[in-house]
Parts: structure tokens; C-alpha cells; sequence
């Protein structure tokens, strides 16, 4: 399919691209039977292909870009979507109501800037379908076992590592791949901006926070994930031997910010267009993946606004229900109101517990570890951390028989809510700054706005974190004198 596509591209040039090749005949450059020999093919092209309207602009890009107000790649990128069949005209067809989208090259969210995005071009009904981008425009591990080499890739389980590899691989290539128009309006690693990406300095506002533990652990992957591809895999894949470690975290900053993993079949892929949607917490639409009615098994990714949407609104889809941790680690951005914001946090048994080992008996038989984590809410945690930290605090073997998911005892329910509130006391100590101070400097709105942006990135997750680790201890010593 690419190849076609790459002839289509290539077929109008002149003829004497063809005639450069050597004939096979005499052995010489300008032979007329080499040009006669393509001009067939052209031919015969052509009778299939017709050349697209939108060709002639082809040589007014900058012009129709221009108009547009988007970017040379951006324009080109919209050309290369309708030439590969989706659907983009804001007339109706027989087969389909008018596109009811456009690209915006610059948006913003919560006063913070956030790349490009798609909004409404009209009035959008609750339940309308607005995008639909067939499965041969996506970067998927099927096409990464179809493209790469079969004897490298049946070593790459993993879903992630093909994709990235494929991403590389036609990064790599330039002018003559498929995907050019796509990998062109890609975000560069500054771009991006994830938290592995960040200078040290910049990561020293983290200090205490949790979120710079989780950062280590990312970069620790990363550098092990690419030395076992660099001695493994990379060397036998040709045209791939130069990747750097730089360009490896480009490919999976690109994957962890774009990368869809569709509900319905748990499959991931890029896919082009439908992530140039950017993320509201507060919504509940999300991009997944249907069979096309009579398209013989073939699929297409899908959008269903959930609600209505005025000419010129962003549209916007959930990108799950992500922490701003994991928005900040993974995406590059975290949110000042996001409803599913909380902080992980790591409780364990104690060594000096007399009946430590028989409690790690009881652990392994449920294949479960000693030390386990347990998300904080603003105004919640889950059931089963409050279990855990029942069986953590029991102290008589009689007990550890007993139902952790209701209170054991009177004693041991103060010992379990003492032993959260010792850990959140201490958690909130490892921070320089107290919530108060950070509460004041988000406050000064205009010196709040003279920080860098990942400053400012930075202050608001500290806090966000702060906030919920001091509400969960004030309910503790509500419910309990502690
Ligand atoms: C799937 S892409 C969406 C398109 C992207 N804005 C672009 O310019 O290509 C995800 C990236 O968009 C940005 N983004 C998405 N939602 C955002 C939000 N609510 N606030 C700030 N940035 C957001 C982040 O940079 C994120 O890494």
C-alpha cells in the first residue's frame, strides 16, 4: 500500500526520472523504449488514479496554508488524509454528513499552552461520530511485524517497543515514507516535554515529592529498555544501526503522549488526526476502534462526542482517568482541576513485626508483596488499602484469621489509621516548601506567570499533592483522636 502510494507521488515527475535509469537492451541512460516502458505504466496508472484536484494547490501550499492559518506541515498533512480516504469535506456526500472538525495550531488550557488541537467547525450533536481514520493510516505492531525484519521482531513482545521501532524506522527513511506528512507534524522532545526530559534543575522543584521518584524510575526504564534494543535489536534492522539514545526517548515521548490503547480491543496505535485531541478530565468521549460496516474485517478509529459542541469550541477527549502525576511523567502537562488527581503512596509491613513472617506467608499465598501501593484521593482512599493496613497492624495470631474488609478491633483500627497518618506526616515533611508557601506564590498570578513553564508545572503539582496528603490526615484526625 505504501509503495503504491509513493509511485502515485513519484508518477508526476517528468519522464525523465524514468529516463535516467539505464535501458536494459542497449545498456545506455536516454533509451526511448526505458521512457516508452514508463510512460505505459503511467498510462495505465492513471487510468485507476486520476490526478486529485487538490494537486494544482499542491504548488500553493504556503498560499493555502496561509488561508487556513495553519503551518506548511499541518496543510500537507490535511492533503495526505484526504488523498488516503478520510473523510474531511465540509459538504455532505451520499456516504457521509459533512466533517465537522478542524485543526487549530495553537490552544490553550488553563491558560497554559497546549500545542494543536481539533475544534468543532459547527454545531456538534451530543453522540455525533466526527472522526473516522481507516486502521492502514495507523502505526500499529501489525504493521511493524509486516514492515520490519520477521527474524528481529519475533524477539519484540511488547506492543510499545514494535511501534517504536516502526516510528524509528520510518522517521529514518524521510522523503520516501508513507507516513512523511505525519512524522512532520510530530512534536519534537522539547516540544513534548515529559518529565524524564527535564533538566536536573528544573526536577530540584520536585524535591520530596513523590513524582520525582516516579521520574527516576521512567529513566531508569528507559536506558534499560534501549541498551537491551541497542545490543539486540537495532544493529540487525537495517537502516535503524544510527539511533541514538535521544532519538529512542523521542520515539516513546512520542508514544506515552499519543499513543492510543482502544477499549474495546486493548490494541495501540498512532493514529494520526484523531491525536491532535487533547485531554479534559471532565470529559468522558474517547477515541476507540469498530469494524467498518461491509469493509471485510477492516477497522477504523472512532470518536462519539458526549456532549454538544458551538462553531469554534476545542473538542476535547478523556485520556483516561490520569493523575497528574502520570499526565506530568507521561504527557508533559498537569492540570489545576483534575478530578482524578491523587498520590501514590507505598505502605509495607515491619521488619520488627513479631509476626512479620507468618504475614508474608499470608501474602505469597495470595501472590501479593509485602510492600504494596495505594492511590490517595482528595476525599477518598481504597477499600483495599484499608485492609491492608488492618492486616499490617494486627497483633495476635487469632486476629490474623479474622475479616480485614470491616474493623478487627478497636485497638487495631487506631494502630491502622495511625499508621497512615504517621506515613502522610511524614511524606508532607520531605518537601522545602510547605503548602502554605506554594499556595501563596500560585496565588501571585502575575509573578506566577513571569516562572518558566515547567516552573510553573512543577509549583502546581507539588501543591496539588500537598493538598490531598493534608486533607486525608485532617479526615484521619476527624475520624479518630489520634
Ligand atoms: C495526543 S497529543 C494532543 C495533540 C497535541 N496538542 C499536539 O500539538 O500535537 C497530547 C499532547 O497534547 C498536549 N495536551 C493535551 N491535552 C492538554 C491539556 N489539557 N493541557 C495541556 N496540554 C495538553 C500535551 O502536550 C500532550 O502531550
Amino acid at each position: 500500500m505504501s509503495s503504491q502510494l509513493l509511485f502515485a507521488q513519484n508518477s508526476g515527475c517528468s519522464l525523465h526520472v524514468a529516463a535516467r535509469r539505464l535501458c536494459t537492451t542497449c545498456n545506455k541512460k536516454n533509451c526511448r523504449r526505458v521512457v516508452e516502458e514508463k510512460t505505459r505504466t503511467l498510462t495505465w496508472f492513471c487510468l485507476f488514479r486520476s490526478p486529485k484536484k487538490y494537486d494544482a494547490s499542491r504548488q500553493n501550499v504556503e498560499d493555502s496554508a496561509n488561508q487556513r492559518g495553519w503551518s506548511k506541515e499541518v496543510f500537507n498533512f490535511y492533503l495526505w488524509l484526504k488523498e488516503n480516504g478520510v473523510y474531511l469535506s465540509d459538504k455532505a456526500s451520499w456516504a457521509h454528513p459533512p466533517h465537522r472538525l478542524v485543526i487549530a495550531e495553537e490552544t490553550k488550557d488553563e491558560g497554559e499552552f497546549s500545542g494543536r488541537g481539533l475544534l468543532s467547525s459547527r454545531n456538534v450533536n451530543l453522540g455525533e461520530k466526527v472522526l473516522e481514520i481507516p486502521d492502514r493510516l495507523m502505526l500499529t505492531k501489525k504493521l511493524a511485524l509486516e514492515t520490519l525484519p520477521a527474524s528481529v521482531m519475533e524477539l519484540v513482545e511488547d506492543e510499545y517497543v514494535a511501534i517504536a521501532l516502526l516510528l524509528l524506522f520510518e522517521h529514518n527513511k524521510g522523503d520516501s515514507s508513507f507516513f512523511k506528512p505525519y512524522l512532520d507534524i510530530l512534536p519534537s522532545l522539547d516540544e513534548i516535554n515529559p518529565l524524564f526530559w527535564w533538566s536536573d534543575e528544573d526536577l530540584l522543584l520536585l524535591q520530596g515529592s513523590p513524582t520525582l521518584s516516579a521520574c527516576q524510575q521512567l529513566r531508569e526504564k528507559l536506558v534499560r529498555e534501549y541498551t537491551y534494543l541497542e545490543n539486540h535489536i537495532i544493529p540487525q534492522i537495517p537502516n535503524l544501526a544510527r539511533i541514538d539514545f535521544r532519538q529512542f526517548q523521542w520515539a516513546f515521548g512520542i508514544l506515552f503522549s499519543r499513543a492510543i490503547c482502544f477499549p474495546s480491543t486493548k490494541r495501540i496505535a498512532l493514529v494520526p488526526y484523531a491525536d491532535l485531541l487533547n485531554h479534559s478530565p471532565f470529559c468522558s468521549a474517547f477515541i476507540d476502534e469498530e469494524s467498518i460496516p461491509l469493509g471485510n474485517g477492516r477497522t477504523e478509529a472512532v470518536v462519539y462526542v458526549d456532549r454538544l459542541y458551538q462553531p469554534y469550541e476545542q473538542v476535547y477527549v478523556s485520556y483516561g482517568p490520569r493523575s497528574n502525576q502520570e499526565l506530568l511523567l507521561l504527557y508533559g502537562f498537569s492540570l489545576e482541576r483534575n478530578p482524578f488527581d491523587c498520590v501514590e503512596i507505598t505502605i509495607g509491613l515491619d521488619k520488627e513485626d513479631p509476626l512479620y513472617n507468618e504475614k508474608c506467608r499470608m501474602l505469597d499465598a495470595y501472590e501479593k508483596s509485602p510492600q504494596q501501593s495505594f492511590p490517595l484521593y482528595m476525599d477518598r482512599y481504597p477499600v483495599e488499602m484499608a485492609e491492608f493496613l488492618r492486616f499490617c497492624c494486627v497483633d495476635t495470631l487469632e486476629e490474623l484469621e479474622g475479616d480485614f474488609g470491616t474493623v478487627v478491633s478497636e485497638n487495631n483500627e487506631k494502630l491502622a489509621l495511625q499508621k497512615l497518618a504517621n506515613y502522610i506526616s511524614d511524606q508532607l515533611s520531605q518537601y522545602p516548601t510547605s503548602l502554605e508557601e506554594d499556595e501563596r506564590i500560585v496565588r501571585d498570578r502575575v509573578m506566577f506567570q513571569t516562572l518558566s513553564r515547567n516552573q510553573r508545572m512543577a509549583i502546581r503539582q507539588r501543591l496539588g499533592e500537598k493538598r490531598i496528603l493534608r486533607s486525608t490526615l485532617r479526615n484521619l484526625q476527624r475520624n479518630v483522636r489520634l
